[in-house]
C-alpha cells in the first residue's frame, strides 16, 4: 500500500499512485461532509490526508491531477436542490497552524505587494464553524441565496434562508446588487435543545453544531429549516453594484449598518504579534461564545491592497485561517465530581464548559485521581509540568480519536485570584464512609462496601452485564431504578431472584406501571428463571470481586469444578499461608494480588451473606473441563466478521471449552480463524500469515457440533 510510505521515500510511479488514491478518498469524504452533512473521517484525518496530497504534488509538479483535490472547493452541489451558478466564486481559506506560519502570512504579503519594509493591516476575527451562504438582494430585496457547493455552483436555498431570522429580507440604502456573504451556524443552546427534541420524537441526533446546521438548511422542505433555530454572522460579499468601503473594516461596519449580524470580536490589527495576541484572546473565550469556531481568519484590511493580491486556485493571497489545533481546546473546568465505583474506587471528573473538539462536544473529563489533579503521574514524576487543576481555571482538553478526553494543560495565567488547590474527600461522597488509600495505590477507595449505594448500585450492574448474568430486560438503567424503589428494591443480586414471588405479593404490580407491560414483565420473570441456571465461571465473575476479571474468573472455575469446592477452598483459605493458598495460587494465571482479593472478599462477614443469599436462589453448573482430545485443544483460534449460528460470547465459550485459547487479533501465533460475514481486515491479514481460515460451518464441523 502506498499510503503507508513516507512522502521522501515515494518513487515516481507509487506518487502517482498514491495522488490516484488521495484524489478518490478526499472526493469520497468530501461528498460526505458537504453534502451528506455526515463525514466519515475526522477533519484531523482529513486535513492531514490533504496535507500528504499536496506534499506530494510539491515533490512531483508534474504528477499533479487533473482532478486535484488541491483545486477544489467544497463538493458539488446535491441533486434536488435548483442550482445557483456564483456571480463572484466562494473559495475556501488557506491554514496557518503554527504562530510562524501566521509571520511567514504577512511576510508573503508584503513581499507580493513590494512592501517589503512596510506594515500592512489586518482583520483578526473568528472562524465560525458552519457553513457558508451567499444571499443576493437586488435594489434592496432578497432575490436568492445560495450554499457554496463546489466554489463555482451551489445550490438553491432561497425559501430555506428566508426562514433565518438574521438574514434581513430587505435593505435599505444598499448598493442596487449587493451579494452579502456570511456563515450559518447553531448556537450550542439551540444545538442542544434541538437534539433533545431529535431524541424524543426518535428523529436523527447530529454529532455537533456544524453538522446540525448544515443539515437544518440543507432542507428540501424549508419549513423543515424554519422549525431549526439557525443564525448568520455576515463576513464578506460577493457580487457588488458600488463599494461598500475603503477596508474589509469599513465594509463589517456597513453591513452592521444595513442589519446584519458581525462578530463583535473582530479587531483591526497591526502585524502579526497584534493578530496572533487576538488569537490567543478568542482562543481563551472560545468555550464561552455560545456557539463554535475552529481559528480566526486574517484578512488584509486594505480593499486596494486585496484586489492586488488577488486569488490562488481555490484560496485568496489576502486571507488565511489560523485553525486551532483539531484535538486540544481552552475551556473552564466548572467542578470536580466524585463518581464511586463497584470496588468502591473514588474517580475525580472533571465538568467543563461545552466545547468542540474534533467534531464532538465535550463536556466531561476525567481526572484519574488526587496524584494526576495535583500535577502528579503514577510513579510521583511530574505531569502537566507540576501544575495542580483547580476549579475555575482554564484548562486545555485533549480529545483523539476514542480517546477519554484528558485535561492537557491549565493557563495559570487565567487562573482566578480565589481559585484553591481541590481538596480530595476523605470520605465517600454517596455513603460517608471512610474512603482510604492504600501503599503504593494511586486509588482512594471508599470502604463502605455493600452498605455505599454507590457501590451497591454499581455491582449491581456488574452483575447484570453482558460477560456476567445478561438478564435480558433487565440493564443498568433498570438496576438502577429497582435500587431505589419502594415496593420492590433490589438492593443485592439475590433480590432479583426474589422479584416474581414479591412483586406477586404485592398490591401495586409492576405489569401495572408506567414503562412496564404484561408482556415484558412476564418476559423478565422468565429471563430471571432461565438464569438461576448459570456457568460456574460467570457466576464468580457476576460476583464483581476486585482484580477478577472474565479470564480469572474462568481459571477459578475451571481448577475448582463446581461451586461448593470452590466456596470450600474459599473458605478455608488464609492469605500467603496454608494448603488451600498454595493451590490457589498454584492455578496458572493466578496472582497473589487476585487470590488475596477473593479471600478477603469471602472473609468480609456483609458480602460473606450476600454471596450465600445469592447462591441459594441459584443451580451453578458444574464447569466442565476442556477435553483434551478436541481436536483444537491448545489451538489459538480467532473469530471474526459476523457469525450467524450463535452469538460471539457463545462461540468464545464453547472454544474454550473444548480446550482452545480465544485471543482478539491474528498473529503468526493463531491456528484458525474463524471468519463469517464481514470479516475484513483480520482475514487479510490471517492470509497473508497463510493461518488456516474455516467459515463458521466448517468450524461447527471441526468441533464435531454438526
Ligand atoms: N471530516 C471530513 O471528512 C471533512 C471533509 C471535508 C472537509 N472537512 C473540513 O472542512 C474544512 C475544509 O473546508 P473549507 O474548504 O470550507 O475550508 P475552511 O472551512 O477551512 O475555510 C473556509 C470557510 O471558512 C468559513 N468561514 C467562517 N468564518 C469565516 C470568516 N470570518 N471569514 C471568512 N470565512 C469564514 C467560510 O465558510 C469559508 O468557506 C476543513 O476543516 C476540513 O477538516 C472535513
Ligand atoms: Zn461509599
Amino acid at each position: 500500500m502506498t499510503a503507508d510510505i513516507s512522502v521522501e521515500t515515494l518513487t515516481a510511479d507509487q506518487a502517482a499512485q498514491e495522488l490516484a488514491r488521495l484524489a478518490s478518498v478526499l472526493a469520497h469524504a468530501n461528498a460526505d461532509y458537504h453534502q451528506k452533512d455526515a463525514p466519515n473521517l475526522t477533519d484531523a484525518q482529513y486535513d492531514s490526508l490533504k496535507r500528504r496530497n499536496a506534499a506530494i504534488e510539491a515533490r512531483f509538479p508534474k504528477l499533479k491531477r487533473e482532478d486535484s483535490p488541491s483545486d477544489q472547493v467544497g463538493a458539488a452541489p446535491s441533486d434536488g436542490f435548483g442550482k445557483i451558478t456564483h456571480a463572484v466564486r466562494m473559495l475556501s481559506l488557506g491554514n496557518a497552524f503554527e504562530d510562524e506560519d501566521v509571520a511567514e502570512f504577512d511576510k508573503s504579503v508584503r513581499k507580493f505587494l513590494g512592501l517589503d519594509a512596510g506594515a500592512v493591516e489586518y482583520t483578526a476575527e473568528p472562524k465560525i464553524d458552519g457553513l457558508s451562504l451567499s444571499v443576493r438582494y437586488e435594489n434592496g430585496v432578497l432575490t436568492q441565496a445560495a450554499t457554496r457547493g463546489d466554489g463555482a455552483v451551489g445550490e438553491n436555498v432561497t425559501a430555506n434562508a428566508l426562514t433565518i431570522g438574521d438574514i434581513p429580507q430587505k435593505l435599505i440604502g444598499a448598493p442596487d446588487v449587493l451579494e452579502v456573504r456570511g456563515e450559518v451556524y447553531m448556537s450550542h443552546a439551540d444545538f442542544d435543545a434541538l437534539n433533545a427534541r431529535q431524541s424524543e420524537t426518535g428523529g436523527k441526533t447530529f454529532a455537533n453544531p456544524r453538522n446540525a446546521a448544515a443539515g437544518s438548511l440543507r432542507q428540501l422542505d424549508p419549513t423543515i429549516t424554519q422549525s431549526r433555530p439557525l443564525k448568520f454572522f455576515a463576513y464578506a460579499w460577493g457580487d457588488l453594484s458600488a463599494p461598500l468601503a475603503a477596508r474589509q473594516s469599513g465594509a463589517i461596519a456597513r453591513l452592521t449598518e444595513l442589519g446584519f449580524q458581525t462578530n463583535p470580536l473582530t479587531k483591526t490589527c497591526a502585524g502579526p504579534e497584534d493578530m496572533i495576541a487576538h488569537y490567543r484572546e478568542i482562543e481563551a473565550q472560545r468555550a464561552h461564545l455560545g456557539y463554535d469556531i475552529d481559528g480566526v481568519v486574517y484578512k488584509v484590511d486594505d480593499l486596494a491592497l486585496q484586489a492586488r493580491l488577488g486569488f490562488r486556485s481555490t484560496t485568496p493571497r489576502w486571507a488565511i485561517a489560523h485553525k486551532f489545533p483539531a484535538e486540544l481546546a481552552w475551556t473552564t473546568l466548572e467542578a470536580i465530581d466524585i463518581q464511586v465505583g463497584r470496588t468502591g474506587a473514588l474517580s475525580p471528573v472533571a465538568r467543563l464548559t461545552p466545547v468542540t473538539v474534533g467534531g464532538v462536544v465535550v463536556s466531561n473529563a476525567t481526572l484519574h485521581n488526587e496524584d494526576y489533579i495535583a500535577g502528579k503521574g503514577n510513579k510521583g514524576e511530574e505531569i502537566r509540568g507540576g501544575k495542580d487543576v483547580r476549579v475555575g481555571d482554564l484548562v486545555q482538553v485533549y480529545r483523539a480519536g476514542d480517546v477519554i478526553p484528558k485535561i492537557a494543560d491549565v493557563d495559570m495565567s487565567k487562573r482566578p485570584a480565589d481559585a484553591v488547590p481541590y481538596v480530595f474527600p476523605k470520605i465517600c461522597p454517596k455513603c460517608q464512609s471512610d474512603a482510604l488509600r492504600d501503599d503504593g495505590d494511586a486509588v482512594r477507595r471508599c470502604t463502605g462496601g455493600l452498605i455505599c449505594p454507590a457501590q451497591a448500585v454499581e455491582k449491581l450492574k456488574h452483575f447484570v452485564s453482558r460477560a456476567a448474568f445478561d438478564i435480558e430486560g433487565l440493564g443498568a438503567k433498570q438496576v438502577e431504578a429497582f435500587y431505589v424503589d419502594d415496593q420492590l428494591p433490589v438492593k443485592e443480586p439475590a433480590d432479583i431472584f426474589t422479584l416474581q414471588s414479591r412483586d406477586a405479593a404485592a398490591l401495586g404490580k409492576l405489569s401495572n406501571r408506567d414503562g412496564w407491560g404484561a408482556t415484558s414483565v412476564k418476559n423478565l420473570w422468565q429471563a430471571i428463571e432461565e438464569k438461576r441456571e448459570i456457568p460456574l465461571a460467570r457466576l464468580i465473575f457476576a460476583l464483581g470481586i476486585r482484580h477478577l476479571g472474565e479470564a480469572g474468573s474462568n481459571l477459578l472455575a475451571l481448577h475448582y469444578g463446581t461451586w461448593a469446592a470452590f466456596e470450600d477452598a474459599m473458605t478455608q483459605a488464609q492469605i500467603g499461608e496454608g494448603a488451600a493458598w498454595d493451590d490457589l495460587v498454584g492455578i496458572d494465571g493466578v496472582g497473589g494480588v487476585m487470590a488475596a482479593s477473593v479471600i478477603t472478599t469471602f472473609q468480609q462477614t456483609a458480602e460473606r451473606a450476600s454471596i450465600d443469599r445469592l447462591v441459594a436462589q441459584l443451580r451453578p453448573q458444574e464447569a466442565v473441563k476442556p477435553k483434551s482430545d478436541s481436536p483444537v485443544a491448545g489451538k489459538t483460534v480467532v473469530f471474526t466478521g459476523t457469525l450467524e449460528k450463535m452469538t460471539r460470547a457463545e462461540a468464545k465459550a464453547r472454544a474454550e471449552s473444548l480446550g482452545a485459547k480465544v485471543s482478539g487479533s491474528v498473529s503468526a501465533k493463531t491456528d484458525i480463524l474463524i471468519a463469517g460475514p464481514g470479516a475484513g481486515s483480520k482475514a487479510k491479514k490471517a492470509t497473508d500469515l497463510g493461518v488456516k481460515t474455516l467459515d463458521e460451518d466448517e468450524w461447527l464441523a471441526l468441533i464435531g457440533a454438526q
